[in-house]
């Protein structure tokens, strides 16, 4: 469970949260909005990128904000980011392991396997990433971020410029963190094929602002995240 409240970031003279209200209890999470709504930066919170400059932000009873943010990693937090972090010369293996901050030993070793194996998509452990293709790299990137037993997964436009087979399995892929992991996942993209088909609940920021939340076909159906989002044509 995750509950933000007011939450308001500013870069100088620009306000890319404004005062944010959020409640997502379990599963995966859609968070949508126009380019610039301010979901990057609200990942950037969680992670300890940024520091707001008001509101609070709740996740499983902790809050997160006084919460180091070294000490984020080892709580659970996990992400991933619009451009690739695994580096190409290591191994996929080798890619996973760095993230694992308290296990050691056979169960490190164990849950790396395992988070390798639950991607799937045909990837060794002992390839080099910079060998895989791109939808296997961007496998990688979702592997590192449920190893290490998470409890909250944020997943930075996980499928962009992703071809429609290489997405098809990265749907599946992503509907099965939750019950794989136990984390709440938080998904932002702009396939809103993809939003639907894996988020059971949706919320919609524009300008810094929640405009809405809900199951995630009633939100895709209000008529002020079509405004806000794609003009006045229709979502999906
Ligand atoms: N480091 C920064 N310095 C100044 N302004 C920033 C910075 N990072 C983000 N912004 C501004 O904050 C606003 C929100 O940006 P953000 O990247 O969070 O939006 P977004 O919803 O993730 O957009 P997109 O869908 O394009 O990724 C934008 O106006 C952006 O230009």
């Amino acid at each position: 469970m995750i509950e933000v409240t007011d939450l308001t970031v500013r870069y100088g003279g620009v306000t890319s949260l404004d005062g944010m209200n959020l409640h997502f209890d379990s599963g995966v999470c859609g968070l949508i909005g126009p380019n610039g709504a301010g979901k990057t930066t609200f990942f950037n919170v969680l992670s300890g990128f940024v520091r707001p400059a008001a509101g609070s932000v709740t996740a499983f009873g902790d809050d997160l904000l006084r919460m180091a943010h070294f000490r984020r990693a080892r709580w659970g937090i996990r992400r991933t980011f619009q451009t690739e972090q695994a580096i190409s010369a290591l191994s996929v293996y080798d890619n996973v392991a760095m993230i694992h901050s308290a296990m050691r030993g056979a169960a490190r070793r164990a849950d790396v396997l395992a988070a390798i194996e639950f991607v799937g998509g045909g990837i060794s452990p002992d390839a080099k990433v910079g060998s895989l293709t791109a939808g296997q790299r961007r496998l990688v990137e979702v592997a590192r971020a449920v190893a290490g037993k998470p409890r909250l997964v944020l997943l930075d436009e996980p499928a962009a410029g992703l071809p429609d087979s290489e997405t098809e399995h990265l749907t599946g892929v992503i509907k099965n963190i939750p019950e794989h992991t136990g984390a709440l996942t938080i998904l932002v993209d702009h396939d809103m094929s993809l939003v639907s088909a894996v988020c059971g609940t949706t919320a919609v920021l524009d300008f810094g602002k929640l405009i809405a939340s809900g199951p995630t076909a009633q939100v895709l159906r209000d008529e002020n995240v079509m405004r806000a989002y794609l003009g006045t044509a229709e979502v999906i």
